[in-house]
């Protein structure tokens, strides 16, 4: 009995700890990273070097989420969505998530610095400083542009791999980061007009909660416009193949379809399933790149 309770307790804290880290969003960033990893080149990496990255920027971005639940504890607390996370509630106190985070960031660091190139080390950091300071403790209170110039630290990943391998910063990789950042307004405004009751009771100054739901709708629409040309462009250059152009344009036009029934035909779920469908569309999105990547050295060797 006895251990049954011990043993429940120490899960409940693992999933805790593994709940600061937001697993899922940092999954979808590191195989963003790995895109960036594999389109660099056209062999692929010595295996330690993508491991190694991919832990150090999987780490450096867990750290990341912790550092926001600690400073979103207060506001987490008092949203419906984020009332019982673990140091809102108080399971894990502000000191530990700290200690936690920091441990997760110097191991990550070290690593990137060490075993892949201070570049990607310093560039990750930056990231980290990006979306833990500049946006969760400064542009998130201050304007409801906070998510479109926040974004830029989620955008990162792609350049991050990109860099681990070469050492250096390639204007390829920088047409991955604009697609991500051009993707995150979408993304995170689909949310919040579901959740704009919650960011209004706490003051944050969400699109929503500063221009209405009308404006929002209309201002997802426009950036999903604009992110349907700004994946064309990795087509325009010669950075993919017709693979990449196919699949990412029947993506783009369901995207654009579901922003056209939020902003003119919404029912109750539309801007949640819109949500809903923007991560399924990045993720298979990066995926595409990947396949597309590997059918075009395929054919190189074989010609
Ligand atoms: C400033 C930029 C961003 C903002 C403000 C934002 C906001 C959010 C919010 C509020 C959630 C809901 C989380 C929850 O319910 O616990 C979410 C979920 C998610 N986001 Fe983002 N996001 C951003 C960038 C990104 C990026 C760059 C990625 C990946 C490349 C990403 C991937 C995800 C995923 C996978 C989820 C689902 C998580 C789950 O179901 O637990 N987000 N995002
Ligand atoms: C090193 C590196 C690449 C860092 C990037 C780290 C990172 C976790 C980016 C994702 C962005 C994200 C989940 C924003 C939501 O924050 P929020 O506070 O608006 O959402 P919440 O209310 O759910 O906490």
């Amino acid at each position: 009995m006895a251990t049954a309770i011990i043993s429940g307790s120490s899960s409940r804290r693992w999933r805790d700890y593994l709940e600061l880290t937001k697993p899922k969003v940092v999954a979808l960033l590191v195989l963003t990273a790995w895109v960036g990893m594999v389109l660099a080149s056209n062999s692929l990496a010595p295996w330690w070097l993508l491991l190694s990255a991919t832990l150090g920027i999987g780490l450096l971005s867990a750290a990341a989420a912790a550092l926001n639940h600690v400073v979103d504890q207060r506001i987490d607390a008092k949203m419906a969505r984020t009332h019982s996370r673990p140091v809102a509630r108080g399971r894990i106190s502000s000191k530990q998530a700290i200690v936690f985070a920091c441990s997760l960031a110097a191991a990550g660091f070290a690593l990137l610095y060490l075993a892949v190139n201070p570049l990607t080390a310093w560039l990750t950091l930056l990231s980290l400083f990006g979306y833990a300071v500049v946006y969760t403790m400064f542009l998130k209170r201050a304007t409801p542009q906070n998510i479109v110039i926040g974004g830029l630290a989620g955008a990162m990943p792609p350049l991050l791999g990109w860099t681990a391998v070469t050492g250096e910063v390639h204007g390829y990789a920088l047409l991955l980061v604009m697609i991500i950042f051009t993707w995150t307004p979408p993304h995170f405004w689909a949310l919040a007009i579901h959740r704009r009751d919650d960011y209004a009771r706490v003051n944050m100054p969400m699109l929503p909660v500063t221009h209405g739901i009308d404006f929002t709708k209309s201002a997802i629409l426009l950036y999903t416009l604009l992110l349907c040309l700004v994946c064309l462009l990795p087509y325009i250059v010669g950075m993919t193949g017709a693979i990449y152009l196919v699949g990412s344009t029947l993506l783009n036009l369901r995207f654009l379809q579901y922003a056209w029934k939020l902003k003119f035909a919404a029912g109750s779920d539309t801007a949640m399933a819109t949500f809903k469908f923007s991560i399924v569309h990045l993720m298979v999105l990066f995926l595409l790149l990947l396949v597309d990547h590997y059918f075009k050295v395929l054919a190189l060797y074989v010609s």
